[in-house]
């Protein structure tokens, strides 16, 4: 769906997660925000991890940088970066390096990351292009004039016109937009094969969010990078994702191609999100919003997880937690739906006419950025 965006890529992993449960230690006890995790990240391609506030879409990515700070545990799994600068082919497992390995080899070299929030990541009270060029110099061996001149040739790459200028200026003196652009030139100072965009675009209007959005594209083209897109917004989605991975309670609950996700989606929670998008179009009779809240992930759970949100929900969908069935080569769903013998339910008709509403859109959004 979106290779007028992304380009196409080859079906080579460079990531591939498995199993991953991660825990934070809280005074209420032990949180599980990541219960068991799968995915793969293939080269050049982008992935969008989908799903409400809290489900662990932020603790996967932070686990894989490792920032998950001193409360996190990790209590399985394996995280395997397939290098494609080493001289072996043999990935490594993130999970078996120091910490101190991780930072001063992985990331921030071969995977970056890029957050919301462009001032959690700038130093305010530094020039950007002394910022800029410090990130050069932590990953590169070049003289202070060799650094200068790449910094500016990075500012340009990210589409700012008075480069010049700008890598004078301090970051108060910037947009949100143009400091967004600045952390994306901080993160390609190192050259990276993987980027993780953790909602880039959440906090910057719609005219400047598209422009981020195909920032990003862009370099991912030039760079062959791949793209891990963290986000709620499937309006985002819609526009950068080859696959997308829908994330409730610490599990992902779906995980297809973009067009299996838009077009056939299968997880009652997966259509709930779809039906919850916002359009101009859209009366409020046939506005629809998720019943409940996601569970307290220091309890136990037991079952599915979104079972007492799910109107459809069988009784075995509150005892035993569903297997992953697998309904084609790219589509993957965890649900007692897919049971031979459960019942074939009918959609709700607002859910169902919002889901084609939504597709509708979906379709426009990819013929507009073909043009
Ligand atoms: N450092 C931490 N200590 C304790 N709990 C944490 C910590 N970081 C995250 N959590 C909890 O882990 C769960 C998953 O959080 P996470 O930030 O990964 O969610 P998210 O899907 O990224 O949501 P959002 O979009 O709001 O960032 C939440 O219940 C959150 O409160």
């Amino acid at each position: 769906m979106s290779d007028a965006l992304t380009g196409s890529s080859d079906s080579q992993p460079i990531l591939s997660v498995s199993n991953l449960a991660v825990s934070f230690r809280t005074a209420r006890g032990l949180l599980r925000a990541v219960r068991g995790v799968d995915f793969e990240l293939k080269r050049g391609s982008t992935l969008a991890i989908v799903g409400e506030s809290g489900s662990g879409k932020s603790a996967t990515a932070r686990t894989i940088m490792g920032l998950g700070g001193s409360q996190q545990q990790i209590d399985s799994g394996h995280i395997y970066f397939h290098n494609t600068d080493a001289a072996d082919d043999q990935p490594i497992d993130l999970l078996t390096l120091s910490r101190k390995k991780l930072i001063s080899d992985i990331c921030g070299q071969k995977i970056a990351m890029i957050f919301q929030d462009p001032m959690s990541t700038l130093n305010p009270t530094m020039s950007i292009g002394r910022q800029i060029v410090e990130a050069i110099r932590k990953h590169q061996r070049l003289n202070r004039k060799a650094s200068r001149e790449l910094a500016l040739q990075l500012l340009e790459e990210v589409g700012i016109r008075q480069a010049a200028h700008t890598y004078k200026q301090y970051p108060h003196q910037l947009s949100g937009g143009m400091r967004q652009r600045i952390v994306i030139a901080i993160a390609l100072a190192c050259n990276p094969q993987i980027l993780i965009c953790d909602e880039p675009t959440t906090a910057l209007d719609v005219t400047i969010q598209a422009r981020i959005l195909e920032l990003i594209a862009r370099i991912q083209r030039e760079k062959n990078l791949s793209v891990i897109y963290i986000t709620h917004d499937f309006g985002v989605v819609a526009r950068v994702a080859d696959e997308v991975a829908i994330m409730y309670a610490g599990q992902l609950v779906e995980k297809g191609t973009a067009d299996d996700i838009f077009y056939h989606p299968v997880h009652p929670y997966t259509c709930a999100l779809l039906s919850c998008v916002p359009d101009a179009g859209i009366d409020s009779n046939h506005l629809y919003s998720i019943p409940g809240i996601p569970p307290d992930l220091v309890q136990p759970i037991s079952g599915d997880a979104f079972a007492p949100r799910n109107e459809y929900a069988l009784n075995i969908d509150f005892e035993q937690e569903p297997p992953e069935y697998r309904i084609s080569d790219t589509h993957t769903v965890r649900s007692w739906l897919l049971h031979e013998e459960a019942p074939k339910l009918d959609v709700h008709p607002i859910l169902a006419q919002r889901l084609r509403q939504m597709q509708a859109r979906v379709m426009d959004t990819s013929t507009h950025q073909q043009v």
